[in-house]
């Protein structure tokens, strides 16, 4: 209990960078003398949580990870001072400038040292920066180099960012902060649990797992770099590899995913990428659960600044005038039928292969179809050749560019989504608040926010005569102007903000940090 208590004193010193200190101090009277609490206001907890990410859509995004990222700490702000820990690549420094360095983490068996910078975003979000220029100060993606292979230290990079995480929740960094807790996000963060309880440490960690097929594998050489114990190598052990998540989810306090179908779904062999076992473990002993995704006030027709123009629900006058944008942009005609979007990583998950298919029917059928996207080469060549064999009909744009992809949304009538496994997914969140109906497989995510005929259409299968048949629907309903209108409007209203997941993951810091009050004290 010791240990606990002396981390609570830790953690309410005020930080001069990120203003006051958020701890409520007791009432007082004139003469100094303590008074009782107010009747049913109860002093919210205190939740330190360090947030432990490899990307955040401030700085840079591949995916959805980076929207969740910018998005859930400040969603958190209200109830927990939750501070995020990011590496130091280029569009970090470029938009903070040098950052403070603050403190510093010692070099661990491979893993070498490394600086942490602090600085606060614009609206006060508090950001670490571990800082590294061998590990991290490279042009490219986090994960890959220009030519698109995987950066060959990857295992240390990550390794190096969570071990970081770990030694600034045992308080060895001379932040002056400890977190309470660690919420890790995917691979890149997962090993910051195991750092902990190798050590002796009693942070608690909640994992969120955005997505289950990327496990962050290398060779099990790669231990004795990565400052595994000899006794521990069975905690990483996978197929003969070392799986960074498989790390994170047998020493996380608790693990997520980002939908509750999803939580199932990864418990059984066909989506459990191998660790389906474990996962069903972890549900049985109430260690998984889902927490739905939710996306950022930004993504609002009326305000938003990437817009042609501007429009509100049942204004399908300013709706039409993004419609035409976009087939400017894309380079083509204006057309009386439908709109088809595809905005997505160009991976095997998304279908994309699916889309290719059918976008024949959908071009023969009067329909026109514009893409965004980069990811798998062979893919990337497929959608770059069906613009070729449609000029006119279907525009494609290997590329990522934000601005463009919300004027999609905008523009266009209907979102190809046929994900053949999908966590939570953004994109059709992002399509049904700009009144565009996603067309989706019924699965994951998809399922829990696409309402099928009100808010969208969902496919029974990942096939492409599943999709073929999505499509159909949606023709029929762009036919109708009454049923389009209406379930528009519908998919507009769609839940979809910050407040209800903030709420819940707020719940499990409580039951996690409850649950670590109750465990007696530890060496940290
Ligand atoms: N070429 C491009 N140009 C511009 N923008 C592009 C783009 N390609 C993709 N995007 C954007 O990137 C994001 C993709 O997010 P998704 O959630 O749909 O998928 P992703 O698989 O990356 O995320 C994973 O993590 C998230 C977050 O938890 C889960 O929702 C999801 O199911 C899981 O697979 C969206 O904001 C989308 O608009």
């Amino acid at each position: 209990m010791a240990a606990v208590a002396l981390r609570r004193l830790d953690a309410d010193s005020p930080s001069a960078e990120f203003g006051p200190t958020r701890k409520r101090l007791p009432l007082r009277d004139a003469r100094g003398r303590f008074l009782p609490k107010p009747p049913g206001r109860r002093p919210a907890p205190r939740r330190d949580v360090l947030f432990v990410t490899s990307e955040m859509s401030d700085f840079l995004k591949t995916g959805g990870l980076g929207d969740v990222a910018a998005a859930l700490p400040r969603a958190l702000q209200g109830g927990c001072d939750a501070r995020v820990l990011i590496p130091g690549y280029p569009a970090v420094l470029r938009r903070l400038g040098e950052p403070r360095v603050v403190g510093r983490v010692r070099a661990h068996a491979g893993l070498p040292e490394c600086a942490i910078g602090r600085a606060a975003l614009p609206d006060g979000l508090p950001v670490y920066v571990l800082v590294n220029p061998a590990l991290f100060e490279r042009d490219g993606s986090p994960y890959v180099a220009p030519d698109g292979s995987d950066w060959s230290d990857n295992a240390i990079r990550f390794a190096t960012l969570a071990h970081a995480a770990a030694e600034i929740a045992a308080g060895r960094a001379g932040l002056g902060w400890r977190p309470q807790l660690l919420h890790l996000n995917d691979w890149p963060g997962a090993l910051a649990a195991a750092y902990v309880s190798w050590r002796g440490g009693d942070t608690p960690s909640l994992l969120t797992i955005h997505n289950l097929a990327y496990q962050g594998l290398f060779p099990a050489g790669a231990a004795a770099a990565l400052g595994v114990p000899k006794t521990a190598l069975a905690d990483l052990e996978f197929h003969g590899q070392l799986s960074f998540l498989r790390g994170g989810i047998v020493h996380a306090a608790h693990v997520n995913t980002v939908s509750a179908s999803y939580a199932r779904q990864i418990t059984e062999p066909a989506h459990g990428c191998g660790l389906d076992r474990l996962l069903a473990r972890c549900a049985a002993t109430g260690r998984l659960s889902g927490i739905l995704n939710g996306i950022d006030a930004s993504w609002d027709p009326r305000t938003d600044p990437h817009l042609h123009a501007h429009f509100a629900a049942g204004d399908w006058q300013g709706k039409r005038a993004n419609a035409r944008q976009v087939r400017r942009e894309f380079g083509l005609p204006d057309a009386t039928g439908p709109l088809f979007a595809l905005v997505s990583r160009l991976v095997h998950q998304k279908g994309v292969d699916l889309i290719c298919e059918v976008a024949p029917q959908i071009v023969a059928a009067g329909g026109q179809v514009v893409a965004i996207g980069t990811g798998e080469p062979r893919l990337e060549r497929e959608v770059a050749a069906l613009a070729r064999r449609f000029p006119g009909r279907v525009g494609a744009h290997i590329g990522f560019e934000e601005g463009l992809a919300r004027r999609m949304f905008a523009g266009s009538d209907f979102l190809l989504m046929p994900s053949r496994f999908e966590p939570c997914g953004l994109s059709q969140m992002y399509a049904q608040r700009f009144a565009s109906l996603p067309i989706v497989h019924a699965t994951g995510g998809l399922i829990d926010t696409v309402e099928d005929g009100v808010t969208g259409f969902q496919c029974r299968e990942a096939t492409a005569d599943a999709l073929r048949r999505g499509v159909q629907r949606a023709f029929r309903v762009y036919r109708l102007p009454g049923l389009l209108d209406a379930m528009r409007r519908a998919a507009m209203r769609a839940p979809a903000g910050w407040d209800a997941a903030a709420r819940q993951y707020q719940a499990h810091y409580d039951r996690m940090l409850a649950a670590a009050a109750m465990r007696p004290a530890v060496a940290a």
